[in-house]
């Protein structure tokens, strides 16, 4: 990135205008302890010093993901809420499960769970909802449909990864939480770039110069086309007149 520092600016601006735009108060965020939901704290505090909370969400998560996002708060001086999901999950899987598990299906569910939760203290506050989701995870559809991405605004979602830790420094974010590897935490031992199955440095090359190993860039293009439609708005039926 050119200038780092004019670009948080213009961060810092732009969640402003939303916000006003929306006759919002300030802004609502998962923090996960990992570096995505980071930035957006680092920038929602400075556009919102007093209107800005970060909610630690455990569901049956790695303790040390709620070390992390309190470290983040900490060195952020950031309000935070628990709200821990691990029952309400199990309930809700109870409820739905009957035979035939799907590890995919409950996994998303955590998301799902947070957004809902996210969206209580939205409407509570009169905040908005800001998504940690980056252009790298966009672009090959590595997010949950309605979960990490049912928010009100994507403060990131034009930065690919890289982008993401430049801006991470500027923001005086922990080093610990920029250099650890990124994971979605939703099964034991998952990380990113195992389950996506390539670098981020790969991915990120890719939207930036169209280029990469051909099978890479195969795998890349078909992970973009096949999850278009969780970057669009559903399809609604027209009647012809
Ligand atoms: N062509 C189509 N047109 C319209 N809708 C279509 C569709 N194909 C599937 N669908 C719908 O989409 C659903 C599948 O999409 P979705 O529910 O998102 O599920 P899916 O893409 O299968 O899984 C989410 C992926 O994102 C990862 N993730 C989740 C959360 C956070 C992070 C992170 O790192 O930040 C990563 C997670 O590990 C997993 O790999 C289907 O069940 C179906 O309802
Ligand atoms: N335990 C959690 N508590 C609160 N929010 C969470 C939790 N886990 C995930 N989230 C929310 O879901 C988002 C996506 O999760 P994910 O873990 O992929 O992102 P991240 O931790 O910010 O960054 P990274 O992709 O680098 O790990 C988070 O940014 C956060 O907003």
């Amino acid at each position: 990135m050119e200038n780092v520092e004019k670009t948080c600016d213009e961060l810092v601006n732009w969640l402003r205008e939303r916000v006003e735009e929306a006759n919002a108060k300030g802004l609502v965020f998962g923090l996960s302890g990992g570096i995505d939901s980071a930035v957006v704290a680092g920038l929602a505090k400075k556009a919102f010093p007093e209107n800005s909370l970060g909610i630690i969400m455990p569901c049956h998560s790695n303790p040390i993901d709620e070390e992390h996002g309190l470290l983040v708060a900490e060195s952020l001086d950031l309000k935070t809420t628990k709200v821990d999901l691990t029952n309400t999950y199990d309930v809700f899987m109870e409820t739905v499960s009957n035979e035939g598990e799907n590890r995919l299906a409950q996994a998303n569910v955590k998301p799902r769970l947070r957004m809902t939760t996210l969206y209580y203290f939205a409407q509570k506050y009169n905040y908005l909802v800001a998504g940690p989701s980056n252009k790298s995870e966009f672009t090959v559809g590595y997010f949950t449909k309605h979960g990490d991405s049912g928010v009100d605004i994507f403060p990131i979602a034009s930065f690919v990864k890289s982008e993401v830790r430049e801006l991470a420094y500027c923001l005086n974010i922990p080093e610990k939480i920029i250099t650890k590897p990124p994971t979605a935490g939703l099964w034991e031992n998952q990380t990113d770039e195992k389950e996506m199955g390539f670098s981020y440095d790969v991915l990120d090359n890719y939207i930036k110069t169209g280029s990469g190993e051909k099978e890479l860039v195969e795998k890349i293009e078909k992970m973009n086309k096949r999850s278009g439609h969780k970057r669009k708005f559903p399809p609604i039926f027209t009647i012809e007149k």
